[in-house]
């Protein structure tokens, strides 16, 4: 049976996403298969005006590293005007991203096409700068869900915190990586669909398990 011809990747911060998106369209290019890479995070373009406006409220904290590297974290919670409005204009971005990166490849230009991270993410963006761990219950959270193609299949990569800090040294200093990794695990409990692959191992048996998922045991020796 043919691969599905749209396949995501999710996870928390460093546990190889990008690692094995590209991996994966080289093997199915391998096996015959053109597959796309898409980047699905942080399409801001109607929501621009409201992240500056967070930015003037004071309600996005920027932390330097000690290399000069900059991490940000949205404070989003603390105004009500903020967290009802901005996930209402992060929607309507990631329509417009659906749209043009999504559907016209996928239903017009019949493409096939690995996406490195998806709209899961972007519920974990919001579940932390609102800081309401409910946030996927929510309606807007139901409208976000409902732009999923049917028939994509949709891969979380998880890995332990510590494991995560070893690759990437950055990452130590994010002060929320520790509450991104629980809300992936809530989110898997919550959607059975995805499937959950443990990432800490190294890379070559990840990606031997991705090729399993989407192609199926018999045909990933091919
Ligand atoms: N299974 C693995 N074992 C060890 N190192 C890995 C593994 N997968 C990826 N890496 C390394 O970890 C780092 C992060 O990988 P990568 O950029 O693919 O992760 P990511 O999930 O896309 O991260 P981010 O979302 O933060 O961009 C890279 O240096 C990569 O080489
Ligand atoms: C892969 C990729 C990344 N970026 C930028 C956006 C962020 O600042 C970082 C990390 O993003 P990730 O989702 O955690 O990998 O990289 C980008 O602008 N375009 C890309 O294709």
């Amino acid at each position: 049976m043919d691969p599905p011809r749209l396949i995501c990747i999710i996870g928390p911060d460093g546990t190889g996403k990008t690692t094995q998106a590209k991996m994966l369209i080289e093997k199915l290019r391998e096996m015959g298969y053109e597959y796309e890479y898409r980047w699905m995070r942080f399409h801001h373009f109607i929501s621009l005006p409201v992240l500056a406006l967070a930015r003037l409220m004071g309600l996005t904290e920027i932390q330097t590293l000690p290399d000069g590297r900059k991490i940000g974290y949205h404070h989003f919670y603390r105004s009500k005007l903020i967290s009802t409005v901005y996930p209402i204009t992060l929607y309507l971005d990631m329509l417009l991203a659906m749209i043009f990166k999504i559907y016209i490849p996928l239903k017009v230009q019949r493409k096939r096409l690995v996406c490195d991270r998806f709209i899961y993410d972007t519920l974990v963006d919001l579940t932390i700068d609102l800081d309401n761990i409910e946030f996927d219950n929510s309606k807007t959270a139901k409208k976000f869900l409902k732009l999923i193609p049917r028939d994509c299949l949709t891969i979380l990569l998880i890995a332990p915190y510590e494991k995560i800090k070893e690759r990437r040294e950055d990452l130590k200093f994010d002060k929320y990586l520790r509450k991104r990794i629980e809300t992936y695990m809530e989110l898997k409990k919550r959607f059975p669909q995805l499937v959950t692959i443990d990432a800490s191992s190294e890379v070559e048996k990840v990606h031997n398990q991705i090729v399993e998922i989407v192609v199926g045991e018999n045909e990933s020796a091919l």
